[in-house]
Parts: C-alpha cells; sequence; structure tokens
C-alpha cells in the first residue's frame, strides 16, 4: 500500500532562490574535474535541494556517484582540478546573512569552514598530522578561526577537553597524544569532536564510520544523533551504509551518474522508493526494516561520466525502461509536498506506472 496519489508531478524540486528558513539551498549544482588540458568530466550534474537546522540528510548511490564530490563541493573543498562550475549554494549564516559559498572571498571562506560548516572524512588517520598531538590540533583550529583576542593555552585546552568528553573520549589520556597511538574509532570521535569544536551550523560527514567495527559504528552513530539533537546542526551523511542512513537521517537523497534522482524522507525511500534505482539499492542489500528478503543483485555498474547515456541515465540497467526512457531525460519532480525540504520526488518517466513494483510496504 502507498500513500501517494497517482497524479501528475506537482512541480520541480526545489528551484528558485532560497526556501524561507532554510540553512542551505543548494540551486543547480554542478561541479567538474579537469582531466586533460582540454578535457572535463561533470561528476555533480544540476543537484538542488534545501537543507533545514537540525536536518539530517543521507546522499546514497554506488561508488561513483558523485556524493563525495558534491560534499566537497559545498564546502568549496574541492581538489585543485575541482570547481564548482554552476549553481548557488546559499547558505544562511550565524549573523543572519545569507551568502553564496561559491562567491566568497578566500578569508570568509576560511572563516565560513569550521566556524559555520566542517567536514569530518572517511580515515581521521588522514585528517590529522601524524607528527602533531592531538591537543595540538584543538589547539591550532581554535587559534586559525577565532578572530580578536588570542585565548590562553590553558583555556583551549579545557575546552578541547569539554568537547572530547562530549564524544565519550577521555580527555586525559587523548589530548598528549598522537594520532597513530589512538584506536580508529578514537581517532574518528575526536576529529568529529573537533569538527565541533566552533559549533558549525552544518557538519558534512563522508563514510565517517567506515572501516570500524559495528559496535563502534553504532555508538559513534548513536553519539552522532544525540549531539544534533542538542547542538541542532544539520547533517549531510555520505554512506554505502544503508542501515546506518536509516538510522541517522530524517530524509534521502539517492544519487546516481552525478544526480540527485530522488530525494524524500527517510520512509519514503525505505517503504515507498519511486525510482527504480533506489528501490535496486534497496533490495541489493538485506532490508533494514520488515520481512526478511534475498537481496537481488543490481547487474552493471554506473555509466561513465564522459559517456552519458542521452535519457535516464540508469535506462541501461532499468528493468522498466521504455524506448522514451532512453532518449528524454527526467526531471526530478515532487511526488508529494511537504514543507522544509522533505518533500518525495523523483526522476523518472515512469513513476506512476511502476508504482506498486517499487513499493516494500
Ligand atoms: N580528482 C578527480 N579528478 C577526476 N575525476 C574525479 C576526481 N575525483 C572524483 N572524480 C570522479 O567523479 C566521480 C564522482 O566521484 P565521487 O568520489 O564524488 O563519487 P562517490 O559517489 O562519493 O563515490 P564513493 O562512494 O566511492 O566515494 C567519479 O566518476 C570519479 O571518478
Amino acid at each position: 500500500m502507498t500513500d501517494h496519489p497517482a497524479a501528475p508531478a506537482a512541480g520541480r524540486a526545489p528551484a528558485g532562490g532560497p526556501a524561507e528558513g532554510a540553512l542551505l539551498s543548494v540551486r543547480g549544482v554542478d561541479v567538474g574535474y579537469r582531466t586533460g588540458r582540454r578535457t572535463r568530466v561533470t561528476a555533480v550534474r544540476d543537484v538542488s535541494f534545501d537543507l533545514y537546522p537540525g536536518q539530517s540528510m543521507a546522499l546514497v548511490g554506488e561508488s561513483g556517484c558523485g556524493k563525495t564530490t558534491l560534499g566537497l563541493g559545498l564546502l568549496r573543498l574541492l581538489p585543485r582540478t575541482g570547481v564548482v562550475s554552476s549553481g548557488e549554494i546559499l547558505f544562511r549564516r550565524k549573523d543572519g546573512r545569507l551568502v553564496d559559498v561559491r562567491t566568497l572571498a578566500r578569508e570568509d571562506l576560511r572563516r565560513f569552514r569550521w566556524n559555520e560548516a566542517a567536514m569530518v572524512f572517511q580515515g581521521a588517520m588522514n585528517a590529522f598530522n601524524p607528527v602533531l598531538r592531538i591537543e595540538d590540533h584543538f589547539l591550532d583550529t581554535f587559534r586559525a578561526h577565532e578572530g580578536g583576542r588570542r585565548r590562553p593555552r590553558k583555556e583551549i585546552l579545557e575546552q578541547s577537553a569539554d568537547l572530547l568528553t562530549t564524544v565519550r573520549l577521555d580527555p586525559a589520556r587523548v589530548l598528549g597524544s598522537f594520532p597513530h597511538e589512538l584506536s580508529g574509532g578514537m581517532r574518528q570521535r575526536a576529529l568529529i569532536a573537533l569538527a565541533l569544536a566552533l559549533k558549525p551550523q552544518l557538519l558534512i560527514l563522508d563514510e565517517p564510520t567506515t572501516a570500524l567495527d559495528i559496535l563502534t559504528q553504532r555508538s559513534i552513530v548513536e553519539r552522532l544523533a544525540e549531539l544534533r539533537d542538542e547542538l541542532r546542526f544539520a547533517m549531510v551523511f555520505i554512506t554505502h551504509d544503508l542501515g546506518l542512513a536509516a538510522e541517522l537521517a530524517d530524509r534521502v537523497g539517492t544519487m546516481y551518474a552525478g544526480r540527485m534522482i530522488e530525494t524524500g524522507t527517510t520512509r519514503d525511500i525505505f517503504y515507498r522508493a519511486r525510482h527504480p534505482y533506489t528501490s535496486a539499492l534497496i533490495n541489493s542489500v538485506p532490508p533494514v526494516a520488515g520481512d526478511l528478503t534475498v537481496p537481488q543483485s543490481l547487474p552493471g555498474g554506473p555509466p561513465s561520466l564522459t559517456a552519458l547515456p542521452p535519457g535516464c541515465s540508469f535506462a541501461p540497467r532499468c528493468a522498466h525502461a521504455v524506448d522514451a526512457c532512453s532518449h528524454t531525460r527526467p526531471t526530478l519532480d515532487v511526488l508529494r509536498t511537504r514543507t522544509e525540504g522533505l518533500s518525495h520526488a523523483a526522476a523518472c518517466l515512469r513513476t506512476h506506472e511502476i508504482l506498486e513494483g517499487a513499493t516494500r510496504d
């Protein structure tokens, strides 16, 4: 059963300027990488969404679909060969001003990162400088990003100790340690504490618990959810782990070949997926809820970014594809309108026809 009306699309998702009350309004963002003197690939195409304060959005999709590129692009942390080549990244700053992250000047961008938005990468070992103790990372971060009076070391270390305690680490053990002296889980927690140091309004987490054992993953995820409730930061959570997405996210965006092809509440996506790719992704792993069914593999892989099919990028792998799918590119159409960016939208020409087949409940 579904509560979706089998009605025509209610409009395109989302368009126009910034959404009222949103922390982040992403509009038509493309991100490209230079691959040679005259060659470039577009790894993220025409992505738009709104994120509201305190919301948690998971980005899911197979490897190479553009999740990390989008996350890096939002904070302008792309490698030198990468560039946000079009669109707007509108962000409501702590002082209430709306800025386009794309146009921030160097110094302003430096203040924006950590203070307003921070990113936690996969594999904290690479994020830490191996020759600096954890306490030095905190000192450097606070000093580099706090303007005005230079605070005494003791005061910063006390604050750092409090932050480490919030992620359930023992500051007496951790502050004086070098990164390699900590376990992977401890390092990842320390990195989350560091990312939260300047009370950002947005945290982008890229596979923050991959490579950790399941119990450590669980405890970090639970703590993150609690911290989000306490501190009200918004999260963009990049993951391959659909179980984690279901647990930590209010909403999910599915990415395929650089586009966001479905977005909705976590319930929409896991129980009423309306894009065959999202359904296939969910069916390829044991269910996160409901009856135990046999996972079905999804043959093939995403297309090369340099040779995208003219119509729907998923058509060559899609069991529901018809002729039109190979030449008409579907737009991300709203299927069910909700406020605060929680509308359910899918980019599939056949959404209404394949409705029943795509639902799980
Ligand atoms: N520095 C780069 N130069 C050129 N192409 C790149 C670069 N980084 C990523 N890409 C390409 O951009 C596309 C998107 O990659 P991205 O890492 O964003 O995907 P992803 O969905 O995050 O994958 P994963 O889940 O494996 O991290 C891929 O085709 C990738 O090959």
